[in-house]
């Protein structure tokens, strides 16, 4: 674990679980001084508040939780390994300060990184033998079984796919047409064909590449029962090539993977910047691709989006059939509305759904959020179904939704945090002092808005499009080698967010 001398604090109230355990279980005495500790904590807490601001604050500290005090070191805890070196670096000296003002046993103080959660694993293996006792176990277990706790115990459990994920519960429109034709063909096919193998789906958040994969998963099963699907998440294929490393399973674990007919993996763009994983997982793509098995694969990004990744697996992801789900249109979220609504069997108005295909445009999983929100409180409190009690139920997500960052706050806010004028974001001078914020606000306006590039550059004294690609791309590069520009970046976007 990386340890830094000094810095940070953070949300009281949500003080370590995982310590709170160990207080729970001692005398009285620690007990008071827990409280005592956390009632310090307060303090440094009100301070950092007052000196550094409340936007800053929570920023940067909101999430830092109180650790322990032993033999004079303070532990805290930090989310991110991006926030304790932001605050080890920025603020370090003056937590220590504060700290020794309110308690004077308190010689050093050192942040942690908040230990990970425990691999998930129920939910994300579908259909896979379990994990072999010894290789003959897995030999013999020749059909993936649906069903719980198999394998080693409750770690090795499954289940089954989401049920209501089929191609039938799959609304088509426009923006998925593609990538439901490519899903449905790979399903349908007895032998993958090498131009569409692997088969990649790529898009943004919630708008539907799970359920595309779990549909994938029901519609071959029920075509053949017999054939051996392993569906997982690219973090739980880390995880578990973690966990083999280190109990010296290796062999396991690639025979495990090498020996499925169709493998699904979720969310690769996880496996970036792991390098280890990735030429495992790299590995196993090969032998998989050599033995004509097929792989699928989703992703929030198309591969020659995806950053730390090695450019020969780039290649090999975007070597069969890359297809794409598009932002939803309006027609597409009135159709998925009106779709859940009928399965439901709760009679919506129409106006009601119009409505909330109008206002929820981010993505279906938080449509769908909302419409079981208002049935939810149609049928509970008996309350009519109408517009307005919509958006008084929703009037936090409708908030939200309303909350859209504009060029205008991005270009004020990039160019007080550089410290230039803000007619530098449209003027044609190029010195790098000017050029270089105007870059970023670039790169944030394409990120935080739904802004084209013509359009952006337009915002920018009529700048090109390749201009502001160019300076998409410049900051992407620069985040990742200019430690300081990453966190310029990092912060900006979060006052703008907050
Ligand atoms: N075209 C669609 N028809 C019906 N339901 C949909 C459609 N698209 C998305 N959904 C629903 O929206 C929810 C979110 O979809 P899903 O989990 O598949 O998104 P995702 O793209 O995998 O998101 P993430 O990037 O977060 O993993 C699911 O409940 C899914 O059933």
């Amino acid at each position: 674990m990386n340890r830094i001398q000094s810095p940070v604090t953070g949300n009281n109230k949500n003080a370590a679980s995982y310590e709170q355990k160990t207080v729970a279980g001692a005398d009285m005495e620690e007990v008071a001084g827990r409280k005592e500790l956390e009632a310090h904590w307060v303090r440094v807490c009100d301070r950092l508040r007052k000196e550094i601001g409340d936007k800053a604050f929570k920023t940067w500290f909101g999430e830092v939780e109180l650790g322990k005090l032993e033999t004079g070191k303070l532990r805290l805890y930090a989310p991110t390994r991006f926030v304790r070196d932001w605050v080890a670096r920025h603020y370090g000296d003056r937590v220590l300060a504060y700290w020794q003002a309110v308690n004077t046993t308190v010689a050093s103080v050192e942040v942690n990184l908040v230990p990970p959660p425990a691999p998930r694993r129920a939910n994300d293996i579908i259909a896979m033998p379990p994990v072999p006792t010894s290789p003959q176990n897995y030999q013999s277990s020749a059909l993936p079984r649906l069903g719980p706790a198999i394998g080693r115990g409750s770690e090795d459990a499954f289940q089954g796919p989401e049920a209501r994920y089929t191609f039938a519960n799959f609304v088509v429109g426009k923006p998925n047409e593609f990538a439901y034709a490519a899903a449905r063909n790979i399903a349908e096919q007895d032998r993958p064909l090498p131009e569409r193998n692997p088969l990649y789906i790529f898009g943004g958040v919630g708008l539907g590449k799970t359920h595309l994969m779990h549909a994938i998963w029901h519609a071959i099963r029920e075509r053949d029962p017999k054939t051996r699907v392993l569906y997982l998440t690219a973090e739980s294929f880390v995880n578990r090539f973690i966990q083999a490393l280190r109990t010296k399973n290796t062999g396991q674990f690639k025979e495990l993977f090498r020996n499925v007919d169709v493998l699904m993996v979720d969310d690769v763009q996880f496996i970036c910047g792991k390098e280890a994983s990735q030429d495992e997982f790299f590995f196993t793509f090969n032998s998989l691709v050599e033995q004509n098995k097929q792989i699928v694969l989703s992703s929030e990004k198309p591969p020659s989006e995806l950053q730390d990744i090695e450019e020969r697996m780039r290649s090999r992801l975007g070597s069969g059939l890359v297809a794409d789900i598009h932002s939803s249109t309006y027609e597409l979220r009135l159709s998925i509305l009106q779709t859940k609504a009928e399965n439901a069997r709760v009679p919506v108005p129409v106006a009601v759904l119009e409505f909330l295909a109008h206002k929820i445009s981010t993505n279906i999983r938080e449509l769908e959020g909302a419409l079981n929100r208002v049935v939810a409180h149609g049928q509970l409190i008996g309350r009519e179904i109408t517009v307005e009690m919509a958006q008084d139920v929703l009037h936090d997500l409708l908030r939200q939704a309303d909350r859209k960052v504009t060029v205008d706050e991005i270009q004020q806010r990039v160019a007080a945090h550089y410290n230039i004028k803000l007619a530098e974001m449209s003027s044609p001078r190029r010195a790098r002092s000017v050029a270089r914020p105007r870059q970023v606000a670039m790169y944030l306006a394409k990120q935080l808005t739904t802004l084209s590039l013509p359009q952006i550059g337009k915002r920018f004294g009529n700048r090109d499009h390749t201009t502001v690609m160019h300076a998409v791309r410049k900051i992407e590069e620069l985040k990742i080698s200019d430690l300081s520009i990453a966190e310029d970046v990092e912060l900006l976007k979060r006052q703008l967010q907050g």
